[in-house]
């Protein structure tokens, strides 16, 4: 009776998991090339297609939609709520099909779980969403009162990890303070106190910049740059999002290949992949600033996490402020179906979106 699909898709794969209860049955990465991606114009209309993919998917693998208890999605970018687990209803499905918020691939997670959910006749509820605000009053202000900054982040891993991470130094996670560091494709970096992202960089539009994404801008060049160059708004996203930052510099955002030409002695890879470094350390230290420098441990996850030279350059920067803790990869399956779990077994109530909603 806790049988469970996971659905987690990324701007560049969906990763799917079975679970029984808490002990993983099957698990796949479904890997979406930039050119499939690019037939698309917006994210929603990837829906069927990824819908159908995963469709194929548990069918190769035995499964049917009818044996699942319920179903977990990443949560997308809806309007700003606490962390926790939520259930999937009309509200979220109508927020994230009108793109209100901004367009996010996890924006497909809870529809396609929906769908899943309504054929199955069980519920669907997402956890720890992009949209996770837990910030200060103090950390939306961004000296254009049109323009606050958004809590938006890598929420599900960074609460994943930092678990992970007090529970290893004998302490719950709401017990400690903690600078979260998610180093995919895009860069979140977090103050967690007690458990809460007060601040982060938005990592689709600040902070450092990341294999795919540009990071903070300088804003008068942008706008020159844009009245000058009279982008398409799409395009001009899409360079910034998903075509940014190592991608832009160096044409790959492959931290693997881009170490195999730093080792061949390409000095623009070095200068271009150390920039990144600096930039990620600096605003470690900036967070450490928010949390008064009072900091149980930094953390280092995400796919670059793999990297022993990014991994050893940023400790390098940064380890007088704290002991820094590395947690390649993600750890989000298990605490999208740990956050299912704990509503089906009635250990807590999923959140309701609409009055939860900030
Ligand atoms: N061993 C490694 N060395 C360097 N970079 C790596 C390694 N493994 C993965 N990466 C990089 O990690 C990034 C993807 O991280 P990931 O956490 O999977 O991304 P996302 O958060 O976007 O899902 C890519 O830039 C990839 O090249
Ligand atoms: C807005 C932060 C979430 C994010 O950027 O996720 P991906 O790296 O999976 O696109």
């Amino acid at each position: 009776m806790e049988k469970s699909l996971i659905i987690n898709p990324g701007s560049t794969s969906t990763k799917l998991a079975i679970f029984d209860g808490k002990k993983e049955e099957w698990s796949k990465s479904l890997d979406h090339s930039r050119s499939d991606i690019d037939e698309f114009n917006k994210i929603i209309d990837q829906l069927s297609w990824r819908q159908e993919l995963i469709l194929e998917a548990i069918k190769d693998a035995g499964y049917q939609l009818e044996d699942f208890d319920f179903f977990v999605a990443r949560g997308g970018l809806l309007d700003p709520i606490p962390g926790g687990t939520y259930l999937v209803g009309e509200e979220i499905i109508k927020d994230l099909k009108a793109g209100k918020n901004g367009e996010h691939a996890s924006n497909l997670a809870a529809i396609i779980a929906y769908n899943f959910a309504k054929k199955s006749g069980v519920n669907a509820y997402i956890v720890d969403p992009v949209a996770v605000d837990e910030f200060k009053p103090v950390a939306r202000l961004s000296g254009l009162p049109e323009l606050p900054r958004k809590c938006q982040s890598h929420a599900l891993n960074l609460k994943a990890v930092g678990r992970k991470v007090a529970a290893s130094l004998g302490k719950n996670f709401d017990e400690i303070n903690q600078i979260g560091v998610h180093l995919g494709g895009g860069i979140s970096i977090a103050a967690l106190e007690y458990g809460k992202i007060v601040d982060v960089n938005n990592a689709n539009q600040g902070g450092p910049y990341s294999p795919e994404r540009v990071g903070t801008l300088p804003a008068l060049d942008l706008v020159n740059y844009i009245f000058e160059n009279e982008p398409k708004q799409a395009e001009l996203k899409k360079e910034l999002v998903g075509k940014g930052g190592l991608t832009a510099y160096l044409g790959t955002a492959d931290g693997r290949e881009i170490e195999e030409r730093i080792s061949s002695g390409d000095e623009k890879a070095k200068l271009i992949y150390d920039g990144m470094v600096y930039q990620i350390a600096k605003e470690i230290g900036a967070m450490s600033a928010v949390l008064n420098g009072k900091i149980s441990g930094i953390f280092l996850t995400g796919g670059l996490a793999n990297s022993d030279y990014l991994t050893d350059a940023i400790k390098e920067m940064v380890s007088y402020l704290a002991p820094v803790f590395i947690y390649p990869g993600a750890e989000e399956m298990e605490h999208l179906v740990s956050g299912g779990l704990r509503v089906i077994r009635g250990e807590e109530d999923a959140k309701d979106y609409k009055s939860e909603k900030l």
